[in-house]
């Protein structure tokens, strides 16, 4: 791979409004067999995704993945959605129990509308063999495979039956992939995903490493269906990490999923745990979102996400926030 750069490296190119208004711009993106308000989608970690906020994104209209961390909840969750007439998004694992909850759940005829395959080093025969047994008892389901860095890998796992593939390996804030075994997409993940999405014949989630809200257009340019974010949801009212006060200033605790905190041993840790400031209510930050996406379709010089796809863009070194320091 040469030319390798990530988001702060790069600027999308304006191109002529045909909007008279922001609010004409449509963020709405489908997955599957669903529409969604945003091509954003909170990351399935413990401190960032519970039953409540499921509940609220699924009744907002906005996608979800349910985090795979107290297994035996999944299966009333999936439930519960169902009752409530509402999308079920859930992430499995890959080792012998998950087999067994997959066929539970074809057993109780219950089909979640997403399932996604969440484990560190997706470009395996696990998740092979995984994806093969869901599309066997679940046939229904739409199933999310990853995480990957490579096209190969993309492939992969598509030809193996995934509908899409999560990208991104190590490019995460609370990540230390990338210093515990010099592996992966953090660094260059923009240019990752671009070479990923010119592979993938079925839509790319981009994974890890969004830092501000324009980084979401720059996904999109580069190839991604949907972009999964964990930092920038973190420190909500309604996150469910452990808020903390420190000196009268308000935070909220983010952990890695392959974090001490998370595992409770100290055993292949590639994760961390941080403090985020306190930032208010979750609903606020989609609307923010949403707003600057739509600015964003208009800069591009259309009113749909497909308009971000085609912009041109520059190459900008390291410069683009001029010192100025904004996460
Ligand atoms: N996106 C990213 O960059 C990363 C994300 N994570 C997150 O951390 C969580 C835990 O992930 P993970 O450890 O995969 O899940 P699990 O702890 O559930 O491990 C799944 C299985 O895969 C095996 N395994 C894990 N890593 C490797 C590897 N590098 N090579 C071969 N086998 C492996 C494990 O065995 P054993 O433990 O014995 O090796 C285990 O049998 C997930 O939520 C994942 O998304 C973690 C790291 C990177
Ligand atoms: N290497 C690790 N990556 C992790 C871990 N837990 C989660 N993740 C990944 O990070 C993204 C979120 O990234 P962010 O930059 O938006 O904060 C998440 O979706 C996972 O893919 C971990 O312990 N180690």
């Amino acid at each position: 791979m040469e030319n390798v750069f990530d988001y702060e490296d790069i600027q999308l190119v304006p191109a002529k409004c045909i909007v008279d208004s922001r609010s004409e711009c449509d963020t709405t993106v489908t997955l599957g067999s669903n529409t969604f308000k945003l091509p954003v989608v909170p990351a399935n970690m413990q401190t960032i995704i519970d039953e409540k906020i499921a509940l609220y994104l699924a009744e907002n209209d906005y996608f979800y993945i349910m985090h795979r961390f107290e297994p035996e909840k999944r299966l009333a969750f999936t439930k519960d959605m169902k009752n409530r007439g509402l999308i079920a998004s859930i992430s499995v694992g890959v080792k012998e129990e998950e087999y067994r909850f997959v066929e539970e759940l074809a057993k109780a005829q219950l089909t979640p509308e997403y399932i996604t395959i969440d484990i560190a080093h997706g470009h395996s025969n696990a998740v092979i063999e995984m994806i093969q047994h869901i599309k066997k008892h679940l046939p229904a389901s739409f199933v999310i495979a990853g995480n990957v860095g490579t096209p190969e890998a993309v492939r992969e796992l598509e030809n193996a039956g995934a509908d899409a593939t999560k990208v991104g390996i190590g490019p995460g804030k609370v990540c230390i992939t990338k210093i515990k075994t010099g592996f992966g997409t953090g660094g260059w993940q923009l240019a990752a995903l671009r070479w990923c999405a010119k592979a993938a014949s079925k839509p790319i989630i981009a994974d890890g490493g969004i830092r501000t809200h324009g980084d979401i257009a720059k996904s999109i340019r580069f190839g991604a269906s949907m972009v999964m974010i964990g930092s920038l949801f973190a420190g909500h009212e309604e996150s469910p990490g452990e808020t903390i006060e420190t000196d009268g200033k308000l935070f909220k605790e983010y952990f890695g999923s392959a974090s001490e905190f998370q595992k409770g041993e100290k055993k292949n840790v590639e994760g961390k745990k941080m403090l985020v400031e306190h930032k208010g209510s979750l609903s606020d930050t989609l609307k923010e979102m949403e707003q600057d996406l739509q600015s964003a379709i208009s800069y591009a010089g259309g009113n749909k996400l497909e308009a971000i796809r085609n912009v041109d863009y520059v190459v900008v070194k390291n410069s683009i926030f001029n010192g100025d320091k904004v996460y």
